[in-house]
Formats: structure tokens, sequence, C-alpha cells
């Protein structure tokens, strides 16, 4: 049986149980729970905080864990990086107060810094030969240039909508974040096939996310002029009516261009036009 680290509560916790969800394991909602067994595949979920995720990897406690890159990095523990899972997108950034006459990287040589990623915004400062004083603080970063803590911040940035809320400008950002499903570097051979069967489910459901399957009816000579507009897996589906003037035309579309597809399916004599949710991808 393989062991998941998955935070117990927080940001990626909804997330992840959806995820898992989707690919038929149910595990509990967490909180109180420190491990439960799923359904649907045989694995135990460990509940932890994100933080604790890396290490309990690394040392084998859990077999693989889900968490954001940002503290994969900030703990600098021996992991594999197997999977990147397309949610909790955000950044790490330095940030200054609007009127601090901020003009350059060198602004930041003898500033006082506070932050939850010292070892990230460390490494960072010694890339670009910065001396900087780094104060750790567990949370609130935002707010330290306010209350006289610090000069400037490094925090986790998404919308920016916490950062304008305490006067804050985003100067430099440092990385790019998302969670990711991680693994012990060396795992036992069946081990190792239950995190491919993990794979191979959570591929096909990020593959169809923001994808959308399309059917509809065409005028038999519209076909041709309607596929080359098309995008497809392999090329779209052209199927005959009984009644030969027509065609069926089933293709996958962006959800991002649908509509636009759409519009111009219409132009071409497309009717009954169907848009079906795709829920998995298996290639
Ligand atoms: N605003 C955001 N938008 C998108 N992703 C975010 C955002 N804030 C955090 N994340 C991602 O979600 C992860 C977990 O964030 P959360 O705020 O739940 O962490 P936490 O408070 O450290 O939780 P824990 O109690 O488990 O230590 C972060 O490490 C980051 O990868
Ligand atoms: O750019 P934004 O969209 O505003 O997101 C960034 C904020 O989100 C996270 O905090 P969260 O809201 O999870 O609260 P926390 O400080 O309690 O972790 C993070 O620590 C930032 O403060
Ligand atoms: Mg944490």
């Amino acid at each position: 049986m393989i062991k998941i680290a998955i935070q117990s509560k927080g940001r990626l916790n909804e997330d992840t149980t959806q995820l898992l969800a989707d690919a038929g394991i149910t595990v509990g909602a967490g909180h109180r729970q420190l491990i439960s067994r799923a359904k649907g595949f045989d694995m135990e979920a460990l509940y932890l905080r994100d933080d604790d995720i890396p290490q309990a990897v690394s040392m084998g406690v859990a077999d693989a864990g889900i968490v954001g890159q940002n503290e994969v990095e900030e703990r600098g523990e021996p992991l594999r990086v197997v999977m990147r899972l397309g949610f909790s997108a955000c950044r790490l950034s330095l940030a200054v107060p609007k009127d601090s006459g901020y003009d350059g990287l060198r602004w930041f040589d003898g500033r006082r810094i506070a932050t939850s990623y010292p070892r990230i915004l460390s490494q960072f400062f010694e890339s670009e030969n910065i001396r900087a004083e780094i104060h750790e603080i567990a949370g609130s970063v935002e707010v330290a240039p306010a209350v006289g803590m610090a000069d400037a911040i490094f925090d986790i940035v998404s919308s920016g909508g916490t950062l304008l809320q305490n006067g804050l400008t985003e100067v430099h950002t440092v990385m790019q974040s998302e969670a990711v499903l991680v693994a012990s570097r060396q795992l036992p051979p069946d081990k190792e096939r239950d995190i491919e069967k993990l794979c191979f489910r959570f591929r096909s459901i990020i593959d169809s996310r923001g994808l959308k399957y399309v059917v509809m009816n065409i005028p038999a000579d519209r076909v041709a002029a309607a596929v080359g507009m098309l995008p497809g897996m392999k090329s779209p589906t052209v199927l005959p009516l009984a009644d030969p003037a027509w065609s069926s035309l089933h293709v996958v579309i962006r959800q991002s261009e649908l509509w636009d597809k759409i519009e111009q399916l219409k132009q071409m004599g497309a009717q009954d036009i169907l848009v079906l949710a795709l829920e998995n991808i298996i290639r």
C-alpha cells in the first residue's frame, strides 16, 4: 500500500481531495484526522501541514506527497518532483512599500526583508550579490513593513490583492509555483508502479481541463471547410447522417476558443450544436 502526504487543511486541501476524487480515489477530509485509508486505490492518506510534507516524503514516512513547489524548494529535501498538477498557481515575489523610491534590485542592499521563505530568498540574493537582512516570520508577512518590522517583503502573490491592501508594490518575481506530486527518490517497484498509475489518472484529468466535446449537424458540403478551421485530437470526427445532405461533426475544443468557433460554425450552417463536459482524456 502506498502512503501519500496531503495538506490537512488550507489552500491545497480542497483541490487535492478533488483531484483524487476525480481519479476515483476517496479520502477523508483531513482536519483533525491524521491518517485515513482511501477507497478506490490501495492507498493511505497522511494529513500534514504543508511545510512538513517534503520532509515526510524524504524521510520515507510517506512515499509521495502533494505540495506547492514553493515548499519543495524552500525545504530543500532530496525529493523527486514527479508531476505538476495545475492548481494553486502562485509566485514568490519581492514587494516594497509604494513610496519607497525603489530603483532596481540594488535597492535591497542593507535592507530588512520579512519572509516565510528565507532559503529561497537567500539563494536569490546570493546569486544577485545582494547583502540584505532576512527576517523569517511565519505569517502575515505583508503587514511587516507597516508595523516597522521590515523595509520590504518576499511572499506568495496570486491576484496581488493582499499587496494592494497593504500598500505594497510587487517589484521582482523570484519563482513561479503550482502544486506538484513529489515522491521519494528510492521506492520499491510495486510502489513505483502505484505512482505511475496515479500519474496516469492525474494526467488524463489535467489534460481534459478546459476542453469541451462539441457535437453538431452540418451540411455535408460544408464539412471540409469546417474541418479546416477546427482543432481535433487527431482530426475532427465526421459521421454520415441518414439524410445524405447532412453530416455529424465531433470535435474537442478549448474552452477559451469555444464561442468563437461556435459562431463560425453556425455561420457555416451548423445546427443542433451540443457542448459536452470532457472528464478524461486517455492517451
Ligand atoms: N493566494 C494563493 N493563490 C494560489 N496558491 C496559493 C495562494 N496562497 C498559497 N498558495 C499555495 O498553497 C500552498 C498552501 O497555502 P496555505 O495558505 O494553505 O499554507 P499554510 O498556511 O502554510 O498551511 P499549513 O497550515 O498547511 O502550513 C502554498 O504553499 C502555495 O503553494
Ligand atoms: O495575491 P493574493 O491573491 O492576495 O494572494 C496572496 C496571499 O495568499 C496567501 O495568503 P492566504 O490568503 O492563504 O492567507 P494566510 O496569510 O492566512 O496564509 C499568501 O500568503 C498571500 O498573503
Ligand atoms: Mg505551511
